[in-house]
């Protein structure tokens, strides 16, 4: 079991008004060459929620569930947005913490889903005197809580079909894409957030449909892909997928992300949804893990588990950085 005295949830972070948003996304892409036009499309797209992402919320809303359950203090810091993991690791520095677990809301390896968070914690911690020790949590996407949830919700989505529908529907997975280069360094051994998604997708499928091993039953495609155009991020598009898919229904699964965060309620209930309605295609979305009781106690039996060794310094190297 752990030896920690307090729990540090560790976010993305998102705006909380229109005028976060183009300094939130700054932060967001520094150093990354993204093109200007993609930054300002997805201006548009927080714009369009009113210059808010749910994100935050959904952090608080996590928070509030996990902290009757175990009986440590829970702190949250963000890599992108307010509040910012050095205020907090201050905060803690000052409440006399020394070693806390990170529970962070991402369940999958690769640079952008684990090692910029441990490189986020590691610059955090270094700006602070007297900084706890964070020791991240294990990946989560294959515990049988977060398993439980996601198949819960996919159910959930299932009966929001008509009833014909709910056994040919297809389960369409998705998750953020990244980089080709970035997946083929995710991991130990290279290829791990494709590998660990496709695993995730398959105990999903099993619980709602019986048999999920037999990769036939089931998709994984990509969304939100971002970055300059010439440079290969993993593929098909979700929404390129729905044209093609051969099947009478489709449910979405956003088994990629933990809350339904901008990337899901935009670009899946609004890009994705309005593609299969030009095409008379019924889809349903499933919800993201939230607040699912399976999820929350998820966090309090990782707590439980032998300290995580850790990963090695090698895997899921940063991509080169270019100036923004
Ligand atoms: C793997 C992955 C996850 C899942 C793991 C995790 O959850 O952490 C994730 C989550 C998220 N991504 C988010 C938002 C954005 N991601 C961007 C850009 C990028 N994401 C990338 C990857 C991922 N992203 C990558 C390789 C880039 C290119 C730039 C770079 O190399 O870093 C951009 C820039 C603009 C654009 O889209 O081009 C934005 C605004 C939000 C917040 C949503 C909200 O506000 O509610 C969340 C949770
Ligand atoms: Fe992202």
């Amino acid at each position: 079991m752990g030896n920690y005295d307090a729990l540090l949830v560790v976010s993305f972070g998102g705006p909380e008004k229109p005028d976060d948003v183009m300094p939130f996304l700054e932060n967001v892409i520094r150093g990354r060459g993204i093109p200007r036009e993609r930054l300002l499309e997805v201006e548009a797209h927080y714009q369009r929620f009113g210059g808010a992402s749910p994100i935050n919320q959904q952090c608080r809303d996590l928070i509030a569930a996990v902290e009757p359950t175990i009986d440590l203090p829970v702190y949250w810091g963000n890599r992108n947005w307010h509040p910012y993991l050095e205020d907090t690791l201050r905060r803690m520095a000052s409440d006399g913490v020394r070693r806390a677990a990170a529970f962070v809301t991402s369940a999958y390896s690769s640079y952008s889903a684990c090692r910029q968070y441990l490189d986020d914690i590691a610059l955090a911690r270094a700006a602070v005197e007297g900084a706890p020790e964070v020791v991240k949590l294990r990946h989560y996407f294959d515990h049988p809580g977060f398993v439980a949830a996601m198949a819960d919700h996919t159910r959930e989505a299932l009966d929001r079909l008509p009833a014909g529908l709910r056994d040919s529907a297809r389960l369409v997975f998705t998750a953020h894409s990244i980089p080709t280069s970035m997946a083929a360094t995710a991991g130990p051994g290279g290829g791990a957030y494709e590998a660990q998604l496709r695993r995730a997708a398959a105990l999903v499928t099993a619980e709602v449909r019986g048999d999920g091993e037999g990769e036939g039953a089931w998709d994984l495609v990509w969304q939100s892909r971002s970055g300059a155009p010439h440079i290969p991020w993993l593929e098909p598009d979700v929404c390129d997928h729905l044209l093609e898919v051969d099947a009478p229904a489709v449910v979405l699964v956003p088994i990629g992300f933990v809350s339904d965060h901008m990337e899901v309620v935009y670009d899946l209930d609004v890009e994705a949804a309005e593609t299969a309605k030009k095409i008379g295609l019924p889809l349903v979305r499933a919800t993201t893990a939230g607040t699912h009781p399976r999820f929350v106690s998820m966090v309090g039996e990782l707590l439980a588990e032998p300290e995580p060794t850790g990963c090695a310094a090698t895997c899921c190297p940063a991509p080169p950085r270019r100036r923004g």
